[in-house]
């Protein structure tokens, strides 16, 4: 089943890029070769008229690169070093790549309040909008340097949730995580050889919940659990969201045209695509598996 007529139209696109996207699995280096394809496809589609807000994780896990250290860092100073180390030579080197098409970017780091405190959500909209509106795309992260999120949430920050904020606060119409996996399984395959891959959920409710499990790897924090959330948020403010690999990051174009990659999750508007789809091989209730 082809997704046609559901995401060739989005006009407004959030893209997440997760750490393990956009740097080097075995040394932790920025994947340069990843990150000039991912700059020349937002470029292209900006220039065809699509609105582009990128969401990149990446500061702490370059900075500790940048920095030499062997470990992950142990302390919540540590982390909060690299990140400010990294986020500089991460941004530099978007800044970089950009240039060459001559497209231009901007810095946007926000803390939880930025999303969650309705006047700082109002001046981050419009500072959104007008970025938007001049054509530039802005590129987030979370503030992680100064971020105390972690005392409250026990763990530091999660760029998932934080992009589904920022497809909501941005009045999205279309949000993408790219991960170092496909989409959603039934249960995390690197731990459970029998998942099946969920191609389309439209509803989500505890059971879907429970098949998300952590990361499971050395860079990537969130795991399945923050693409839940994050897409719990989407559907409930109108947007539709994709997960997909971030292995081959042109599956950014065949999403927006409309081919079947990674797991779409519908959002609340879509009842009529609910009803087209077929179960097949269904998990439960509105949680639509395999669909072909
Ligand atoms: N049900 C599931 N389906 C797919 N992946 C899962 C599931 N549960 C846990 N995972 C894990 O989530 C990981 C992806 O999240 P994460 O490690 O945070 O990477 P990234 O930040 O690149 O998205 C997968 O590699 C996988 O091991
Ligand atoms: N804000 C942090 C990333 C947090 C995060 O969610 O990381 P990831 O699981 O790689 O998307 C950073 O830039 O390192």
């Amino acid at each position: 089943m082809e997704r046609k007529g559901i995401l060739e139209n989005k006009k407004r696109i959030v893209i997440k890029v997760g750490t393990t996207t956009i740097t080097h699995e075995e040394t932790g280096n920025i994947n340069l070769e990843k990150l000039e394809k991912f700059v020349r496809i937002l470029t292209n589609l900006q220039n065809k008229g699509r609105e582009v807000i990128v969401v990149s994780s990446g500061a702490v896990g370059i900075g500790r690169n940048v920095l030499g250290l062997e470990q992950k860092p142990g302390t919540i100073a540590a982390k909060q070093a690299c990140a400010a180390v990294g986020q500089g030579r991460l941004m530099m080197t978007y800044e970089k790549l950009f240039n060459e098409y001559g497209q231009l970017t901007a810095q946007v780091l926000l803390t939880r309040e930025s999303v969650t405190n309705d006047e700082c959500r109002k001046k981050a909209r419009q500072t959104f909008d007008e970025l938007i509106r001049m054509k530039v795309i802005p590129i987030v992260n979370e503030n992680d340097a100064i971020s105390a999120d972690e005392m409250l949430y026990g763990n530091f920050g999660d760029n998932d949730t934080l992009a589904a904020y920022v497809a909501e606060l941005v009045n999205a119409d279309l949000l993408i995580l790219m991960s170092d996996i496909e989409g959603l399984y039934t249960d995390d395959p690197r731990q459970n050889p029998n998942a099946r891959f969920i191609h389309t959920v439209a509803g989500i409710d505890g059971q879907l919940e429970k098949m998300a499990k952590g990361a499971f790897g050395d860079m990537g924090t969130g795991g399945m659990t923050t693409k839940i959330a994050a897409a719990k948020i989407a559907i409930a403010s109108g947007v539709d969201m994709v997960i997909a690999n971030g292995k081959n990051i042109y599956s950014i174009n065949d999403i927006m045209a409309g081919k079947k990659i990674g797991t779409l999750f519908l959002s609340a508007g879509q009842e009529t695509m609910k009803t087209s789809i077929q179960t097949i091989g269904g998990c439960h209730g509105q949680l639509y598996g395999n669909v072909r």
